[in-house]
């Protein structure tokens, strides 16, 4: 669960306006708006690596307002990715669980079956230079999903993919979806991942958060299992 109340962060415009949302457990919220509308700010905000200027962010009950980014039990993938240039595949895969000191054994056994989730395997040993656009989002993934995070933030993370790897990552977006373990929040500027990810469609438009009606066809067999608060 994600909850948003009251919140307003730099930069300017945006200390200006309080915005509200919440995210149900489980869901899979894709929020639109336009370039410069604050979208990759306020996943910032929520991620813990922008302070807000007032407001309380909340993720699965507890308030996390005050907690630095590594506390507060979310997965963050940045727009750019932020491979670490020198760490091969299953060490990005590794690194979280490592600084949070879990046992090597669980260590080894999550990063094996993230691996082989995302259909990473082969590439174990491989340096983020050299993995194709489609191969470096399944690894940004595994890097954000191996502490099994109850909220998952993802900032445009099929942008700069050719159809083909687009193909070969939204599979493992909609088995998330579909598996329900994380809260997602998903930035996009396309109308197609809405339609075929979004449990919640949201819009950041006029300085609000606004709940867009989805077509049937994307909630036909899921309808949404709560609706998020009125901005
Ligand atoms: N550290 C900063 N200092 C000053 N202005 C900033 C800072 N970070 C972002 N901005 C500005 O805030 C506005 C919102 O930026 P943000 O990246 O959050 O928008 P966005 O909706 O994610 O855009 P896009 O879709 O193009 O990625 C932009 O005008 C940007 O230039």
């Amino acid at each position: 669960m994600i909850r948003l109340q009251q919140l307003r962060f730099e930069p300017s415009p945006f200390h200006q306006l309080e915005l509200d949302l919440q995210i149900g457990s489980g869901q899979y919220a894709v929020l639109r708006g336009r370039s410069g509308s604050g979208k990759t700010s306020l996943l910032e905000v929520i991620a813990g690596l922008r302070r807000p200027v007032s407001g309380r962010v909340w993720i699965s009950d507890r308030e996390v307002t005050q907690l630095p980014p590594e506390q507060r039990g979310l997965g963050y993938v940045p727009q750019d990715r932020a491979l670490f240039r020198t760490l091969t595949v299953r060490e990005q895969l590794a690194f979280g669980p490592t600084v949070h000191r879990w046992p090597s054994r669980e260590i080894a056994a999550t990063v094996a079956e993230w691996l082989d989730k995302l259909g990473l395997t082969k590439l174990a040993q491989r340096l983020p230079a050299g993995l194709s656009g489609g191969e470096a989002a399944r690894v940004a993934l595994g890097r954000a999903l191996s502490l099994r995070p109850a909220v998952l933030l993802l900032d445009e993370p099929l942008s700069g993919l050719d159809d083909e790897s687009i193909d070969e990552v939204m599979p493992h977006l909609q088995a998330l979806r579909h598996s329900r373990t994380c809260t997602v929040l998903h930035i996009t500027h396309r109308q197609s991942e809405v339609l075929s990810l979004a449990d919640v469609a949201l819009q950041l438009r006029d300085g609000a958060i606004h709940v867009v009606a989805l077509p049937n066809s994307a909630t036909e067999n899921e309808p949404p299992r709560e609706s998020p608060a009125p901005p």
